[in-house]
């Protein structure tokens, strides 16, 4: 079986902080995950020089137009992220010019994995009904990952409860990163839809994404080894 492999979120407005995060992580992850806090508070130059020889996870979230999306990619080539993230909601048309994007953009052997965010993992039913979606967080995500893959996604960002509905759905096809991940014993903080390393891995998570649980743990590098050994024996 394929082996589920570890990014780090490193949510942090200081670059100290990441570079000290980053250097204490590195050989214990798979990739590092920078996001729009570090991104607006340090700009782009600093991305790749934190995540350093890792992959590196640009999780910007796009989702406006789709001409604005697509131009604001391509803008990202540059930086040579590994994975970026658009959200599934813009549509098809939106994510079909997001893939026209990628494709012209950048080098072939060097193209980001286009994650489509369905439904975040700070959601639940009540929310979703709150903004007018009346489906099971389930339901909407499958049918967002349909969509989104059908319009030319790579992979797709859901809670580990939806990995089983949407291999059904889709098989092996999409790259399924999974974020709302908690060590037992954790706190949820704001994530709703939650489950454990060895349970995201054994419903065949692709990738799993960790924040807190390892950058707020006394020893960061300690919390990420322990979530490796579980992955490994799941
Ligand atoms: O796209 C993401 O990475 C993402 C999608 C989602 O649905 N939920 C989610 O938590 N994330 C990101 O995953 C990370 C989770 O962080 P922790 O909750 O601290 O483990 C954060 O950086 C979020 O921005």
């Amino acid at each position: 079986m394929k082996r589920t492999r570890l990014i780090a979120a490193l949510d942090t407005q200081s670059l100290d902080q990441a570079r000290h995060w980053a250097s204490a992580l590195d050989g214990h992850v798979d990739a590092i995950k920078l996001g729009m806090e570090f991104t607006y508070a340090q700009g782009f130059s600093a991305l790749r020089e934190v995540a350093g020889r890792n992959p590196l996870f640009l999780d910007l979230k796009l989702h406006d137009i789709p001409n604005t999306v697509a131009k604001g990619l391509s803008s990202l080539a540059p930086i040579g992220a590994s994975l970026l993230t658009i959200h599934a909601s813009g549509g098809t048309a939106m994510i079909a010019a997001a893939r026209q994007a990628i494709d012209a953009s950048y080098p072939p052997l060097h193209r980001p994995v286009l994650l489509a965010v369905t439904v975040l993992t700070s959601i639940d039913e009540a929310a979703l009904r709150e903004i007018g979606v009346p489906a099971t967080p389930r339901e909407q995500v499958v049918r967002l990952g349909r969509l989104a893959m059908t319009a030319g996604a790579d992979g797709l960002v859901c809670s580990a409860e939806e990995i089983a509905p949407l291999r059904d759905a889709l098989g092996d096809a999409p790259v399924l990163v999974v974020p709302g991940i908690r060590p037992a014993g954790t706190e949820a903080n704001d994530q709703k839809r939650i489950m454990t390393p060895r349970q995201a891995a054994q419903a065949g998570a692709d990738w799993i994404v960790v924040g807190r649980p390892i950058t707020q743990a006394a020893d960061p590098a300690a919390a990420a080894a322990a979530i490796q050994a579980e992955l490994a024996t799941a």
